[in-house]
């Protein structure tokens, strides 16, 4: 494939495999979650929220209390509880949200469960039709968004992937990144409600693009956590205080917030979920095989894959993505009997 060629800001475009071609374009928001009334906002219209999870629930939160008018669901009910108590609706399927929303946003944990809630039997597709909204946030494979917005376009209705960069706080704190691919006109409708849950976004053009886009991200990531590990427990090997490694990374050129962030907590073994391991692994999974589907070797990120499915055996997939340092953890005991 011929060299990547860069157009500068404000737009950068470039080939893309496939012989499609990827547009970007990035803006930075100066958003903040609470200070823009629904009026002020630039957003007229009813908004639904499908999956309060880690992730789902901060980002509603941040809409309603951006004055927005939220209708939630979420497949365990107990969980919609919290919104409603913050001004929120509930509709009892995602069929009914989205035929009471002009725009409806999913986050949901995975491409089966993104698809399920889109496709499904009283999924949001059935409340579709012309002039809605759909924005899928869900971090999913590039195969799994076009079926969902192929499935949403057949209603008349428009569509938006828009996996988000950013973990529990950043969500919390209306700081995500938004990696937006599909139709232009309604990331410019969005681009309000984005800007009260994000810090910026990234419209990439054809859909699948986000999502591709998210899946490098996280292959970097998951890649990234599993080095720090075998850094951390081999400084203890030697005989180094794994704190005095967390700083001194913090220090130089490879410092990431990441590192800091769960450093401290890594090296107590205490793993608080903000990213859960089974997510990363699923990003990892997905990551995988996309490269493969363009015959593009990623050993390091199949290696660190291994890794988390270990670490998921032992009972970790819930806890935080930095638990996959107990999966090296056993293997050293392991590699001594
Ligand atoms: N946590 C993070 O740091 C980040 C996560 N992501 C991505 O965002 C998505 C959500 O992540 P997160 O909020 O952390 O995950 P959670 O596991 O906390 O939430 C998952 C959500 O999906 C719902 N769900 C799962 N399976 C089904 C199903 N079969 N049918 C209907 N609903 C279902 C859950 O419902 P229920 O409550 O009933 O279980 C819940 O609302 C994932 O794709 C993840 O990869 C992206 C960026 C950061
Ligand atoms: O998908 C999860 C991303 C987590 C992060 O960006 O910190």
């Amino acid at each position: 494939m011929a060299a990547a060629s860069f157009l500068l800001s404000p737009r950068v475009t470039l080939p893309l495999r496939r012989g499609s071609r990827l547009l970007v374009s990035c803006s930075a928001s100066s958003s903040s979650s609470s200070s823009d009334a629904a009026g002020g906002m630039g957003f007229q219209g009813r908004v639904g929220f499908l999956g309060l999870g880690i992730m789902g629930a901060p980002m509603a939160s941040n809409l309603i209390k951006a004055g927005c008018d939220i209708t939630v669901w979420n497949r365990t009910k107990s969980k919609c509880d919290p919104l409603l108590s913050l001004g929120a609706k509930f509709e009892s399927s995602p069929a009914r949200v989205s035929s009471s929303c002009d725009v409806t946003f999913a986050m949901l944990a995975d491409p089966e469960s993104a698809f399920e809630v889109a496709c499904g039997a009283n999924g949001a597709a059935e409340g579709m039709a012309p002039g809605k909204g759909y924005v899928d946030v869900s971090t999913v494979d590039d195969a799994t968004s076009k079926l969902i917005g192929k499935r949403i376009t057949s209603t008349g209705a428009s569509f938006l992937e828009a996996p988000v960069s950013g973990s529990k706080k950043p969500a919390e704190d209306g700081l995500l990144i938004f990696l937006t691919a599909g139709d232009e006109s309604l990331y410019k409708r969005v681009a309000p409600l984005l800007d009260v849950m994000g810090k910026s976004r990234f419209y990439l053009g054809d859909v699948g693009n986000g999502a591709v886009m998210k899946l490098v991200v996280n292959m970097v990531m998951g890649s990234m956590m599993v080095s720090f590990a075998e850094g951390l427990l081999l400084s203890e090997k030697v005989g180094l205080d794994p704190n005095t490694v967390v700083e001194v990374i913090s220090q130089g050129a490879i410092n990431a917030p990441m590192f800091s962030l769960k450093g401290p907590s890594m090296v107590k073994a205490a793993y608080p979920t903000a990213f859960p391991l089974k997510h990363q692994q699923k990003d990892l999974r997905l990551a995988l095989a996309l490269a493969e589907s363009v015959s593009q070797p990623i050993p390091t990120a199949a290696a660190a894959n291994e890794l988390y499915k270990v670490a998921k055996s032992l009972g970790l997939a819930d806890q935080d993505f930095s638990a996959v340092i107990e999966a090296l953890k056993a293997k050293v005991q392991s590699s001594q009997h």
